[in-house]
Order: C-alpha cells, then sequence, then structure tokens
C-alpha cells in the first residue's frame, strides 16, 4: 500500500487536511511557465516537447508543493492523432478541421493509429515518473467524449455546444459514430499514459452540462463508463477522477453510474450541496471558485476553509471549480496552499 495522499484520498480516506493541485495548475499566470513556453515557440510545440513538457508540469510542484502533478498535454491532441487539423489562434483559442459528414468520420483513422503522433506525451510522462518527488502523484488525462467531439464538430469552441447538439439531431449515425470512435481512442490513449507510468487518469468533460435528460445519460455517463470498465479490466486498480463539469443534478449518482473514483465538483453547486448529494458515493475533489485567484486577501482565505470544512467528512481532494486564469496572482495560490496546510 502506498502513502501518497491522493492515491489515499482516491481510495475513500477521509483525511486531516485534504491533498490539493489545481487545474491548469502549469499556465501562463506563472511566469517560469511562460518562459518555457516562449523557448517552445508555440503551444502545441510545448505539448510535443517531451523534456519541455516536463518541465512546466514540474514548475508548480517546485513552487507550491502540490500533492499531483498533471501532465502538460491538451484534451484535442487525441483528434489531431485521428487526422484532424488543429492550431490555436493567439488569444481567440483553438481551431480544428471539422468532422460533421459520414465521409470526414471514415477519412478518420482508426483506435490503434493514434500512438505514432502521441509518442512523445507518453516520453513526457516516463520523464515526469522519474522526475517527481516520491509524495507526488501523477495524473494522466483525456478529454470525455463529448467535450472533444464538440470542438471536432463546431471546428472550435463555443459557448453553446451548438454545432454538436445540431449534428446530434440531424444526422445521429455520424454524431453517435465519432462518439464510438474517440471513446475507443480514448482508452487505447489513456491506456499507454498509465504504461507510461500515470498513476491516475482524469476524463475532462467540460462541456457537459448542456447534455440535459437522456442526452446526458447516452453521451456523458455511458462514454464516461465504457471508458473506466476498459481502464480498470487492463490496469486493476487504477483510479480515475471524472469531470462531468457544470452537471448540476448529473452529479448524484454519477461515480456509481460510471464507476468513477472520484468526482470533481466545479463552483456553480455548492461544497455543501456536493458534501451531500455526491461525497455520500465516495471522494470528491475540488471546488473552489477560481477567481479567488485573481481577487485574494481575507476572502480567499474564509472560502478556503469553508470548502474544507464542508468535505471534512469524508474524501476530499482540495481543487478549483475550474482551471486557473491566466490573470491570477501566484501569491493567491501561495496564499491558498498555505491556508489548506496551516488552516
Ligand atoms: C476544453 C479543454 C481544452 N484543454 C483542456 C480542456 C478541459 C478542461 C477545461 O475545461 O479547461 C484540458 C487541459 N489543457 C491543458 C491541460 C494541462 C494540464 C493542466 O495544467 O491542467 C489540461 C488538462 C493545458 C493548456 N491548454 C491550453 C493552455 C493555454 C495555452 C497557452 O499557453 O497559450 C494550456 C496551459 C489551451 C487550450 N486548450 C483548450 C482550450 C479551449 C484552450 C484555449 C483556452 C486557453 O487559452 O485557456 C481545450
Amino acid at each position: 500500500m502506498t502513502d501518497k495522499t491522493i492515491l489515499r484520498a482516491l481510495r475513500g480516506e477521509a483525511l486531516p487536511r485534504p491533498p490539493v493541485w489545481m487545474m491548469r495548475q502549469a499556465g501562463r499566470y506563472l511566469p517560469e511557465y511562460r518562459a518555457t513556453r516562449a523557448r517552445a515557440g508555440d503551444f502545441l510545440s510545448l505539448c510535443y516537447n517531451p523534456d519541455l513538457a516536463a518541465e512546466v508540469t514540474l514548475q508548480p510542484i517546485h513552487r507550491y508543493g502540490f500533492d499531483a502533478a498533471i501532465l502538460f498535454a491538451d484534451i484535442l491532441l487525441l483528434p489531431q492523432a485521428l487526422g484532424a487539423d488543429l492550431w490555436f489562434e493567439t488569444g481567440e483559442g483553438p481551431r480544428l478541421s471539422t468532422t460533421t459528414t459520414p465521409a470526414a468520420l471514415r477519412a478518420l483513422k482508426g483506435r490503434d493509429d493514434i500512438h505514432d503522433t502521441l509518442a512523445p506525451i507518453y516520453e513526457t510522462v516516463k520523464i515526469l515518473r522519474r522526475e517527481l518527488p516520491g509524495e507526488t502523484t501523477l495524473i494522466g488525462f483525456a478529454g470525455a467524449p463529448w467535450t472533444v467531439a464538440t470542438y471536432m464538430i463546431a471546428g472550435r469552441g463555443t459557448p453553446d455546444q451548438g454545432p454538436a447538439h445540431a449534428l446530434k439531431a440531424a444526422d445521429r449515425a455520424t454524431f453517435a459514430g465519432l462518439i464510438d470512435l474517440l471513446t475507443e481512442a480514448t482508452i487505447e490513449y489513456l491506456s499507454k499514459q498509465v504504461e507510461a507510468g500515470a498513476e491516475v487518469v482524469k476524463l475532462f468533460d467540460s462541456w457537459a452540462g448542456s447534455l440535459k435528460g437522456q442526452d446526458f445519460e447516452d453521451f456523458a455517463v455511458a462514454p464516461t463508463a465504457r471508458i473506466i470498465t476498459a481502464l480498470k479490466a487492463r490496469h486493476p486498480g487504477l483510479p480515475v477522477i471524472a469531470f462531468p463539469r457544470e452537471a448540476g443534478a448529473g452529479y448524484i449518482g454519477f461515480a456509481r453510474k460510471t464507476g468513477a473514483d472520484c468526482v470533481a465538483i466545479d463552483n456553480s453547486v455548492s461544497a455543501e450541496w456536493a458534501a451531500t448529494h455526491v461525497q455520500v458515493d465516495g471522494c470528491v475533489q475540488g471546488n473552489l471558485d477560481p477567481r479567488h485567484m485573481v481577487t485574494g486577501g481575507p476572502a480567499l482565505v474564509e472560502a478556503t476553509r469553508a470548502v474544507i470544512r464542508a468535505f471534512r467528512g469524508g474524501p476530499h481532494i482540495f481543487n478549483l471549480g475550474h482551471g486557473i486564469t491566466p490573470d491570477a496572482d501566484p501569491e493567491n495560490v501561495a496564499l491558498m496552499v498555505e491556508t489548506i496546510r496551516n488552516g
């Protein structure tokens, strides 16, 4: 049995103080990240450069001593490995070639043909397992099929995932075929990350909240359950964190329905509500409002303590409700960590 605090929480232990890491902890709010990214040239070159990707993954660990490191990569590398074009428009976000027709779906590669493109990511994982402090847990990740599909269908981020909902209504077979391919490719991708040394994997379903009713069951719950079942069959005991962001009432029972060991909670629901309705089934992760990393002060300390208090009765990994933003102040992160560790 291992003593790493994150793994203990994932096994269902309530710890005297919660272990902590942050979504997007390696990112633009850190001057050392901006310097390494400039050396790499651009964001995608950084993702595909194992030495530099490992370097930025380690930066927040060295600065704050977080209990977990998350592999530095992106959820949109998988569509790229499947053959979609991917680029980032400065100041705007990702752009992809679109997959909205049966012909475009057929033109994508198969689930087993992704590893040439993704080999540098597995190399980053290997370097990290060598270089991380012994007490730090390494988290691998992928996007959940629905969220990745929303970008592949629209060719970019969208406020309401309109193009993906439209394809789901207009051409169910193509839509479902894309979800299936992504489900199968994600199993292969995460399996390789685990073989390379990832100790936990996390599925980011950032747009799960826009799936309602039966759609939520079919396209958020079912693909997640399929991925988790397949991964645990191949890697017995592998802990999985699921993040169906803004699922609201959909958070209730999500761990039971999918087999996830931990459900990450966004900050649109209160920690008290999540403790009552979600933590009853096991570990939860979250859910401090990321704005506190910008605004700081006594309100940050109070809100941090309130999250800890709400989740104190059960297994909890402290995190933000979503990624830290580029305008955050690194000093506020230090204050949050100190508050968690010293009360
Ligand atoms: C939707 C999504 C993406 N990527 C991701 C999600 C799901 C989580 C979420 O909801 O935020 C997940 C992600 N993206 C990144 C990581 C690395 C690990 C981490 O530190 O959390 C992870 C886990 C690095 C990144 N991914 C991106 C950056 C910023 C790139 C830069 O340095 O310019 C980082 C550090 C770029 C990215 N990547 C994506 C978008 C929409 C953008 C542009 C928006 C932005 O710039 O923040 C797609």
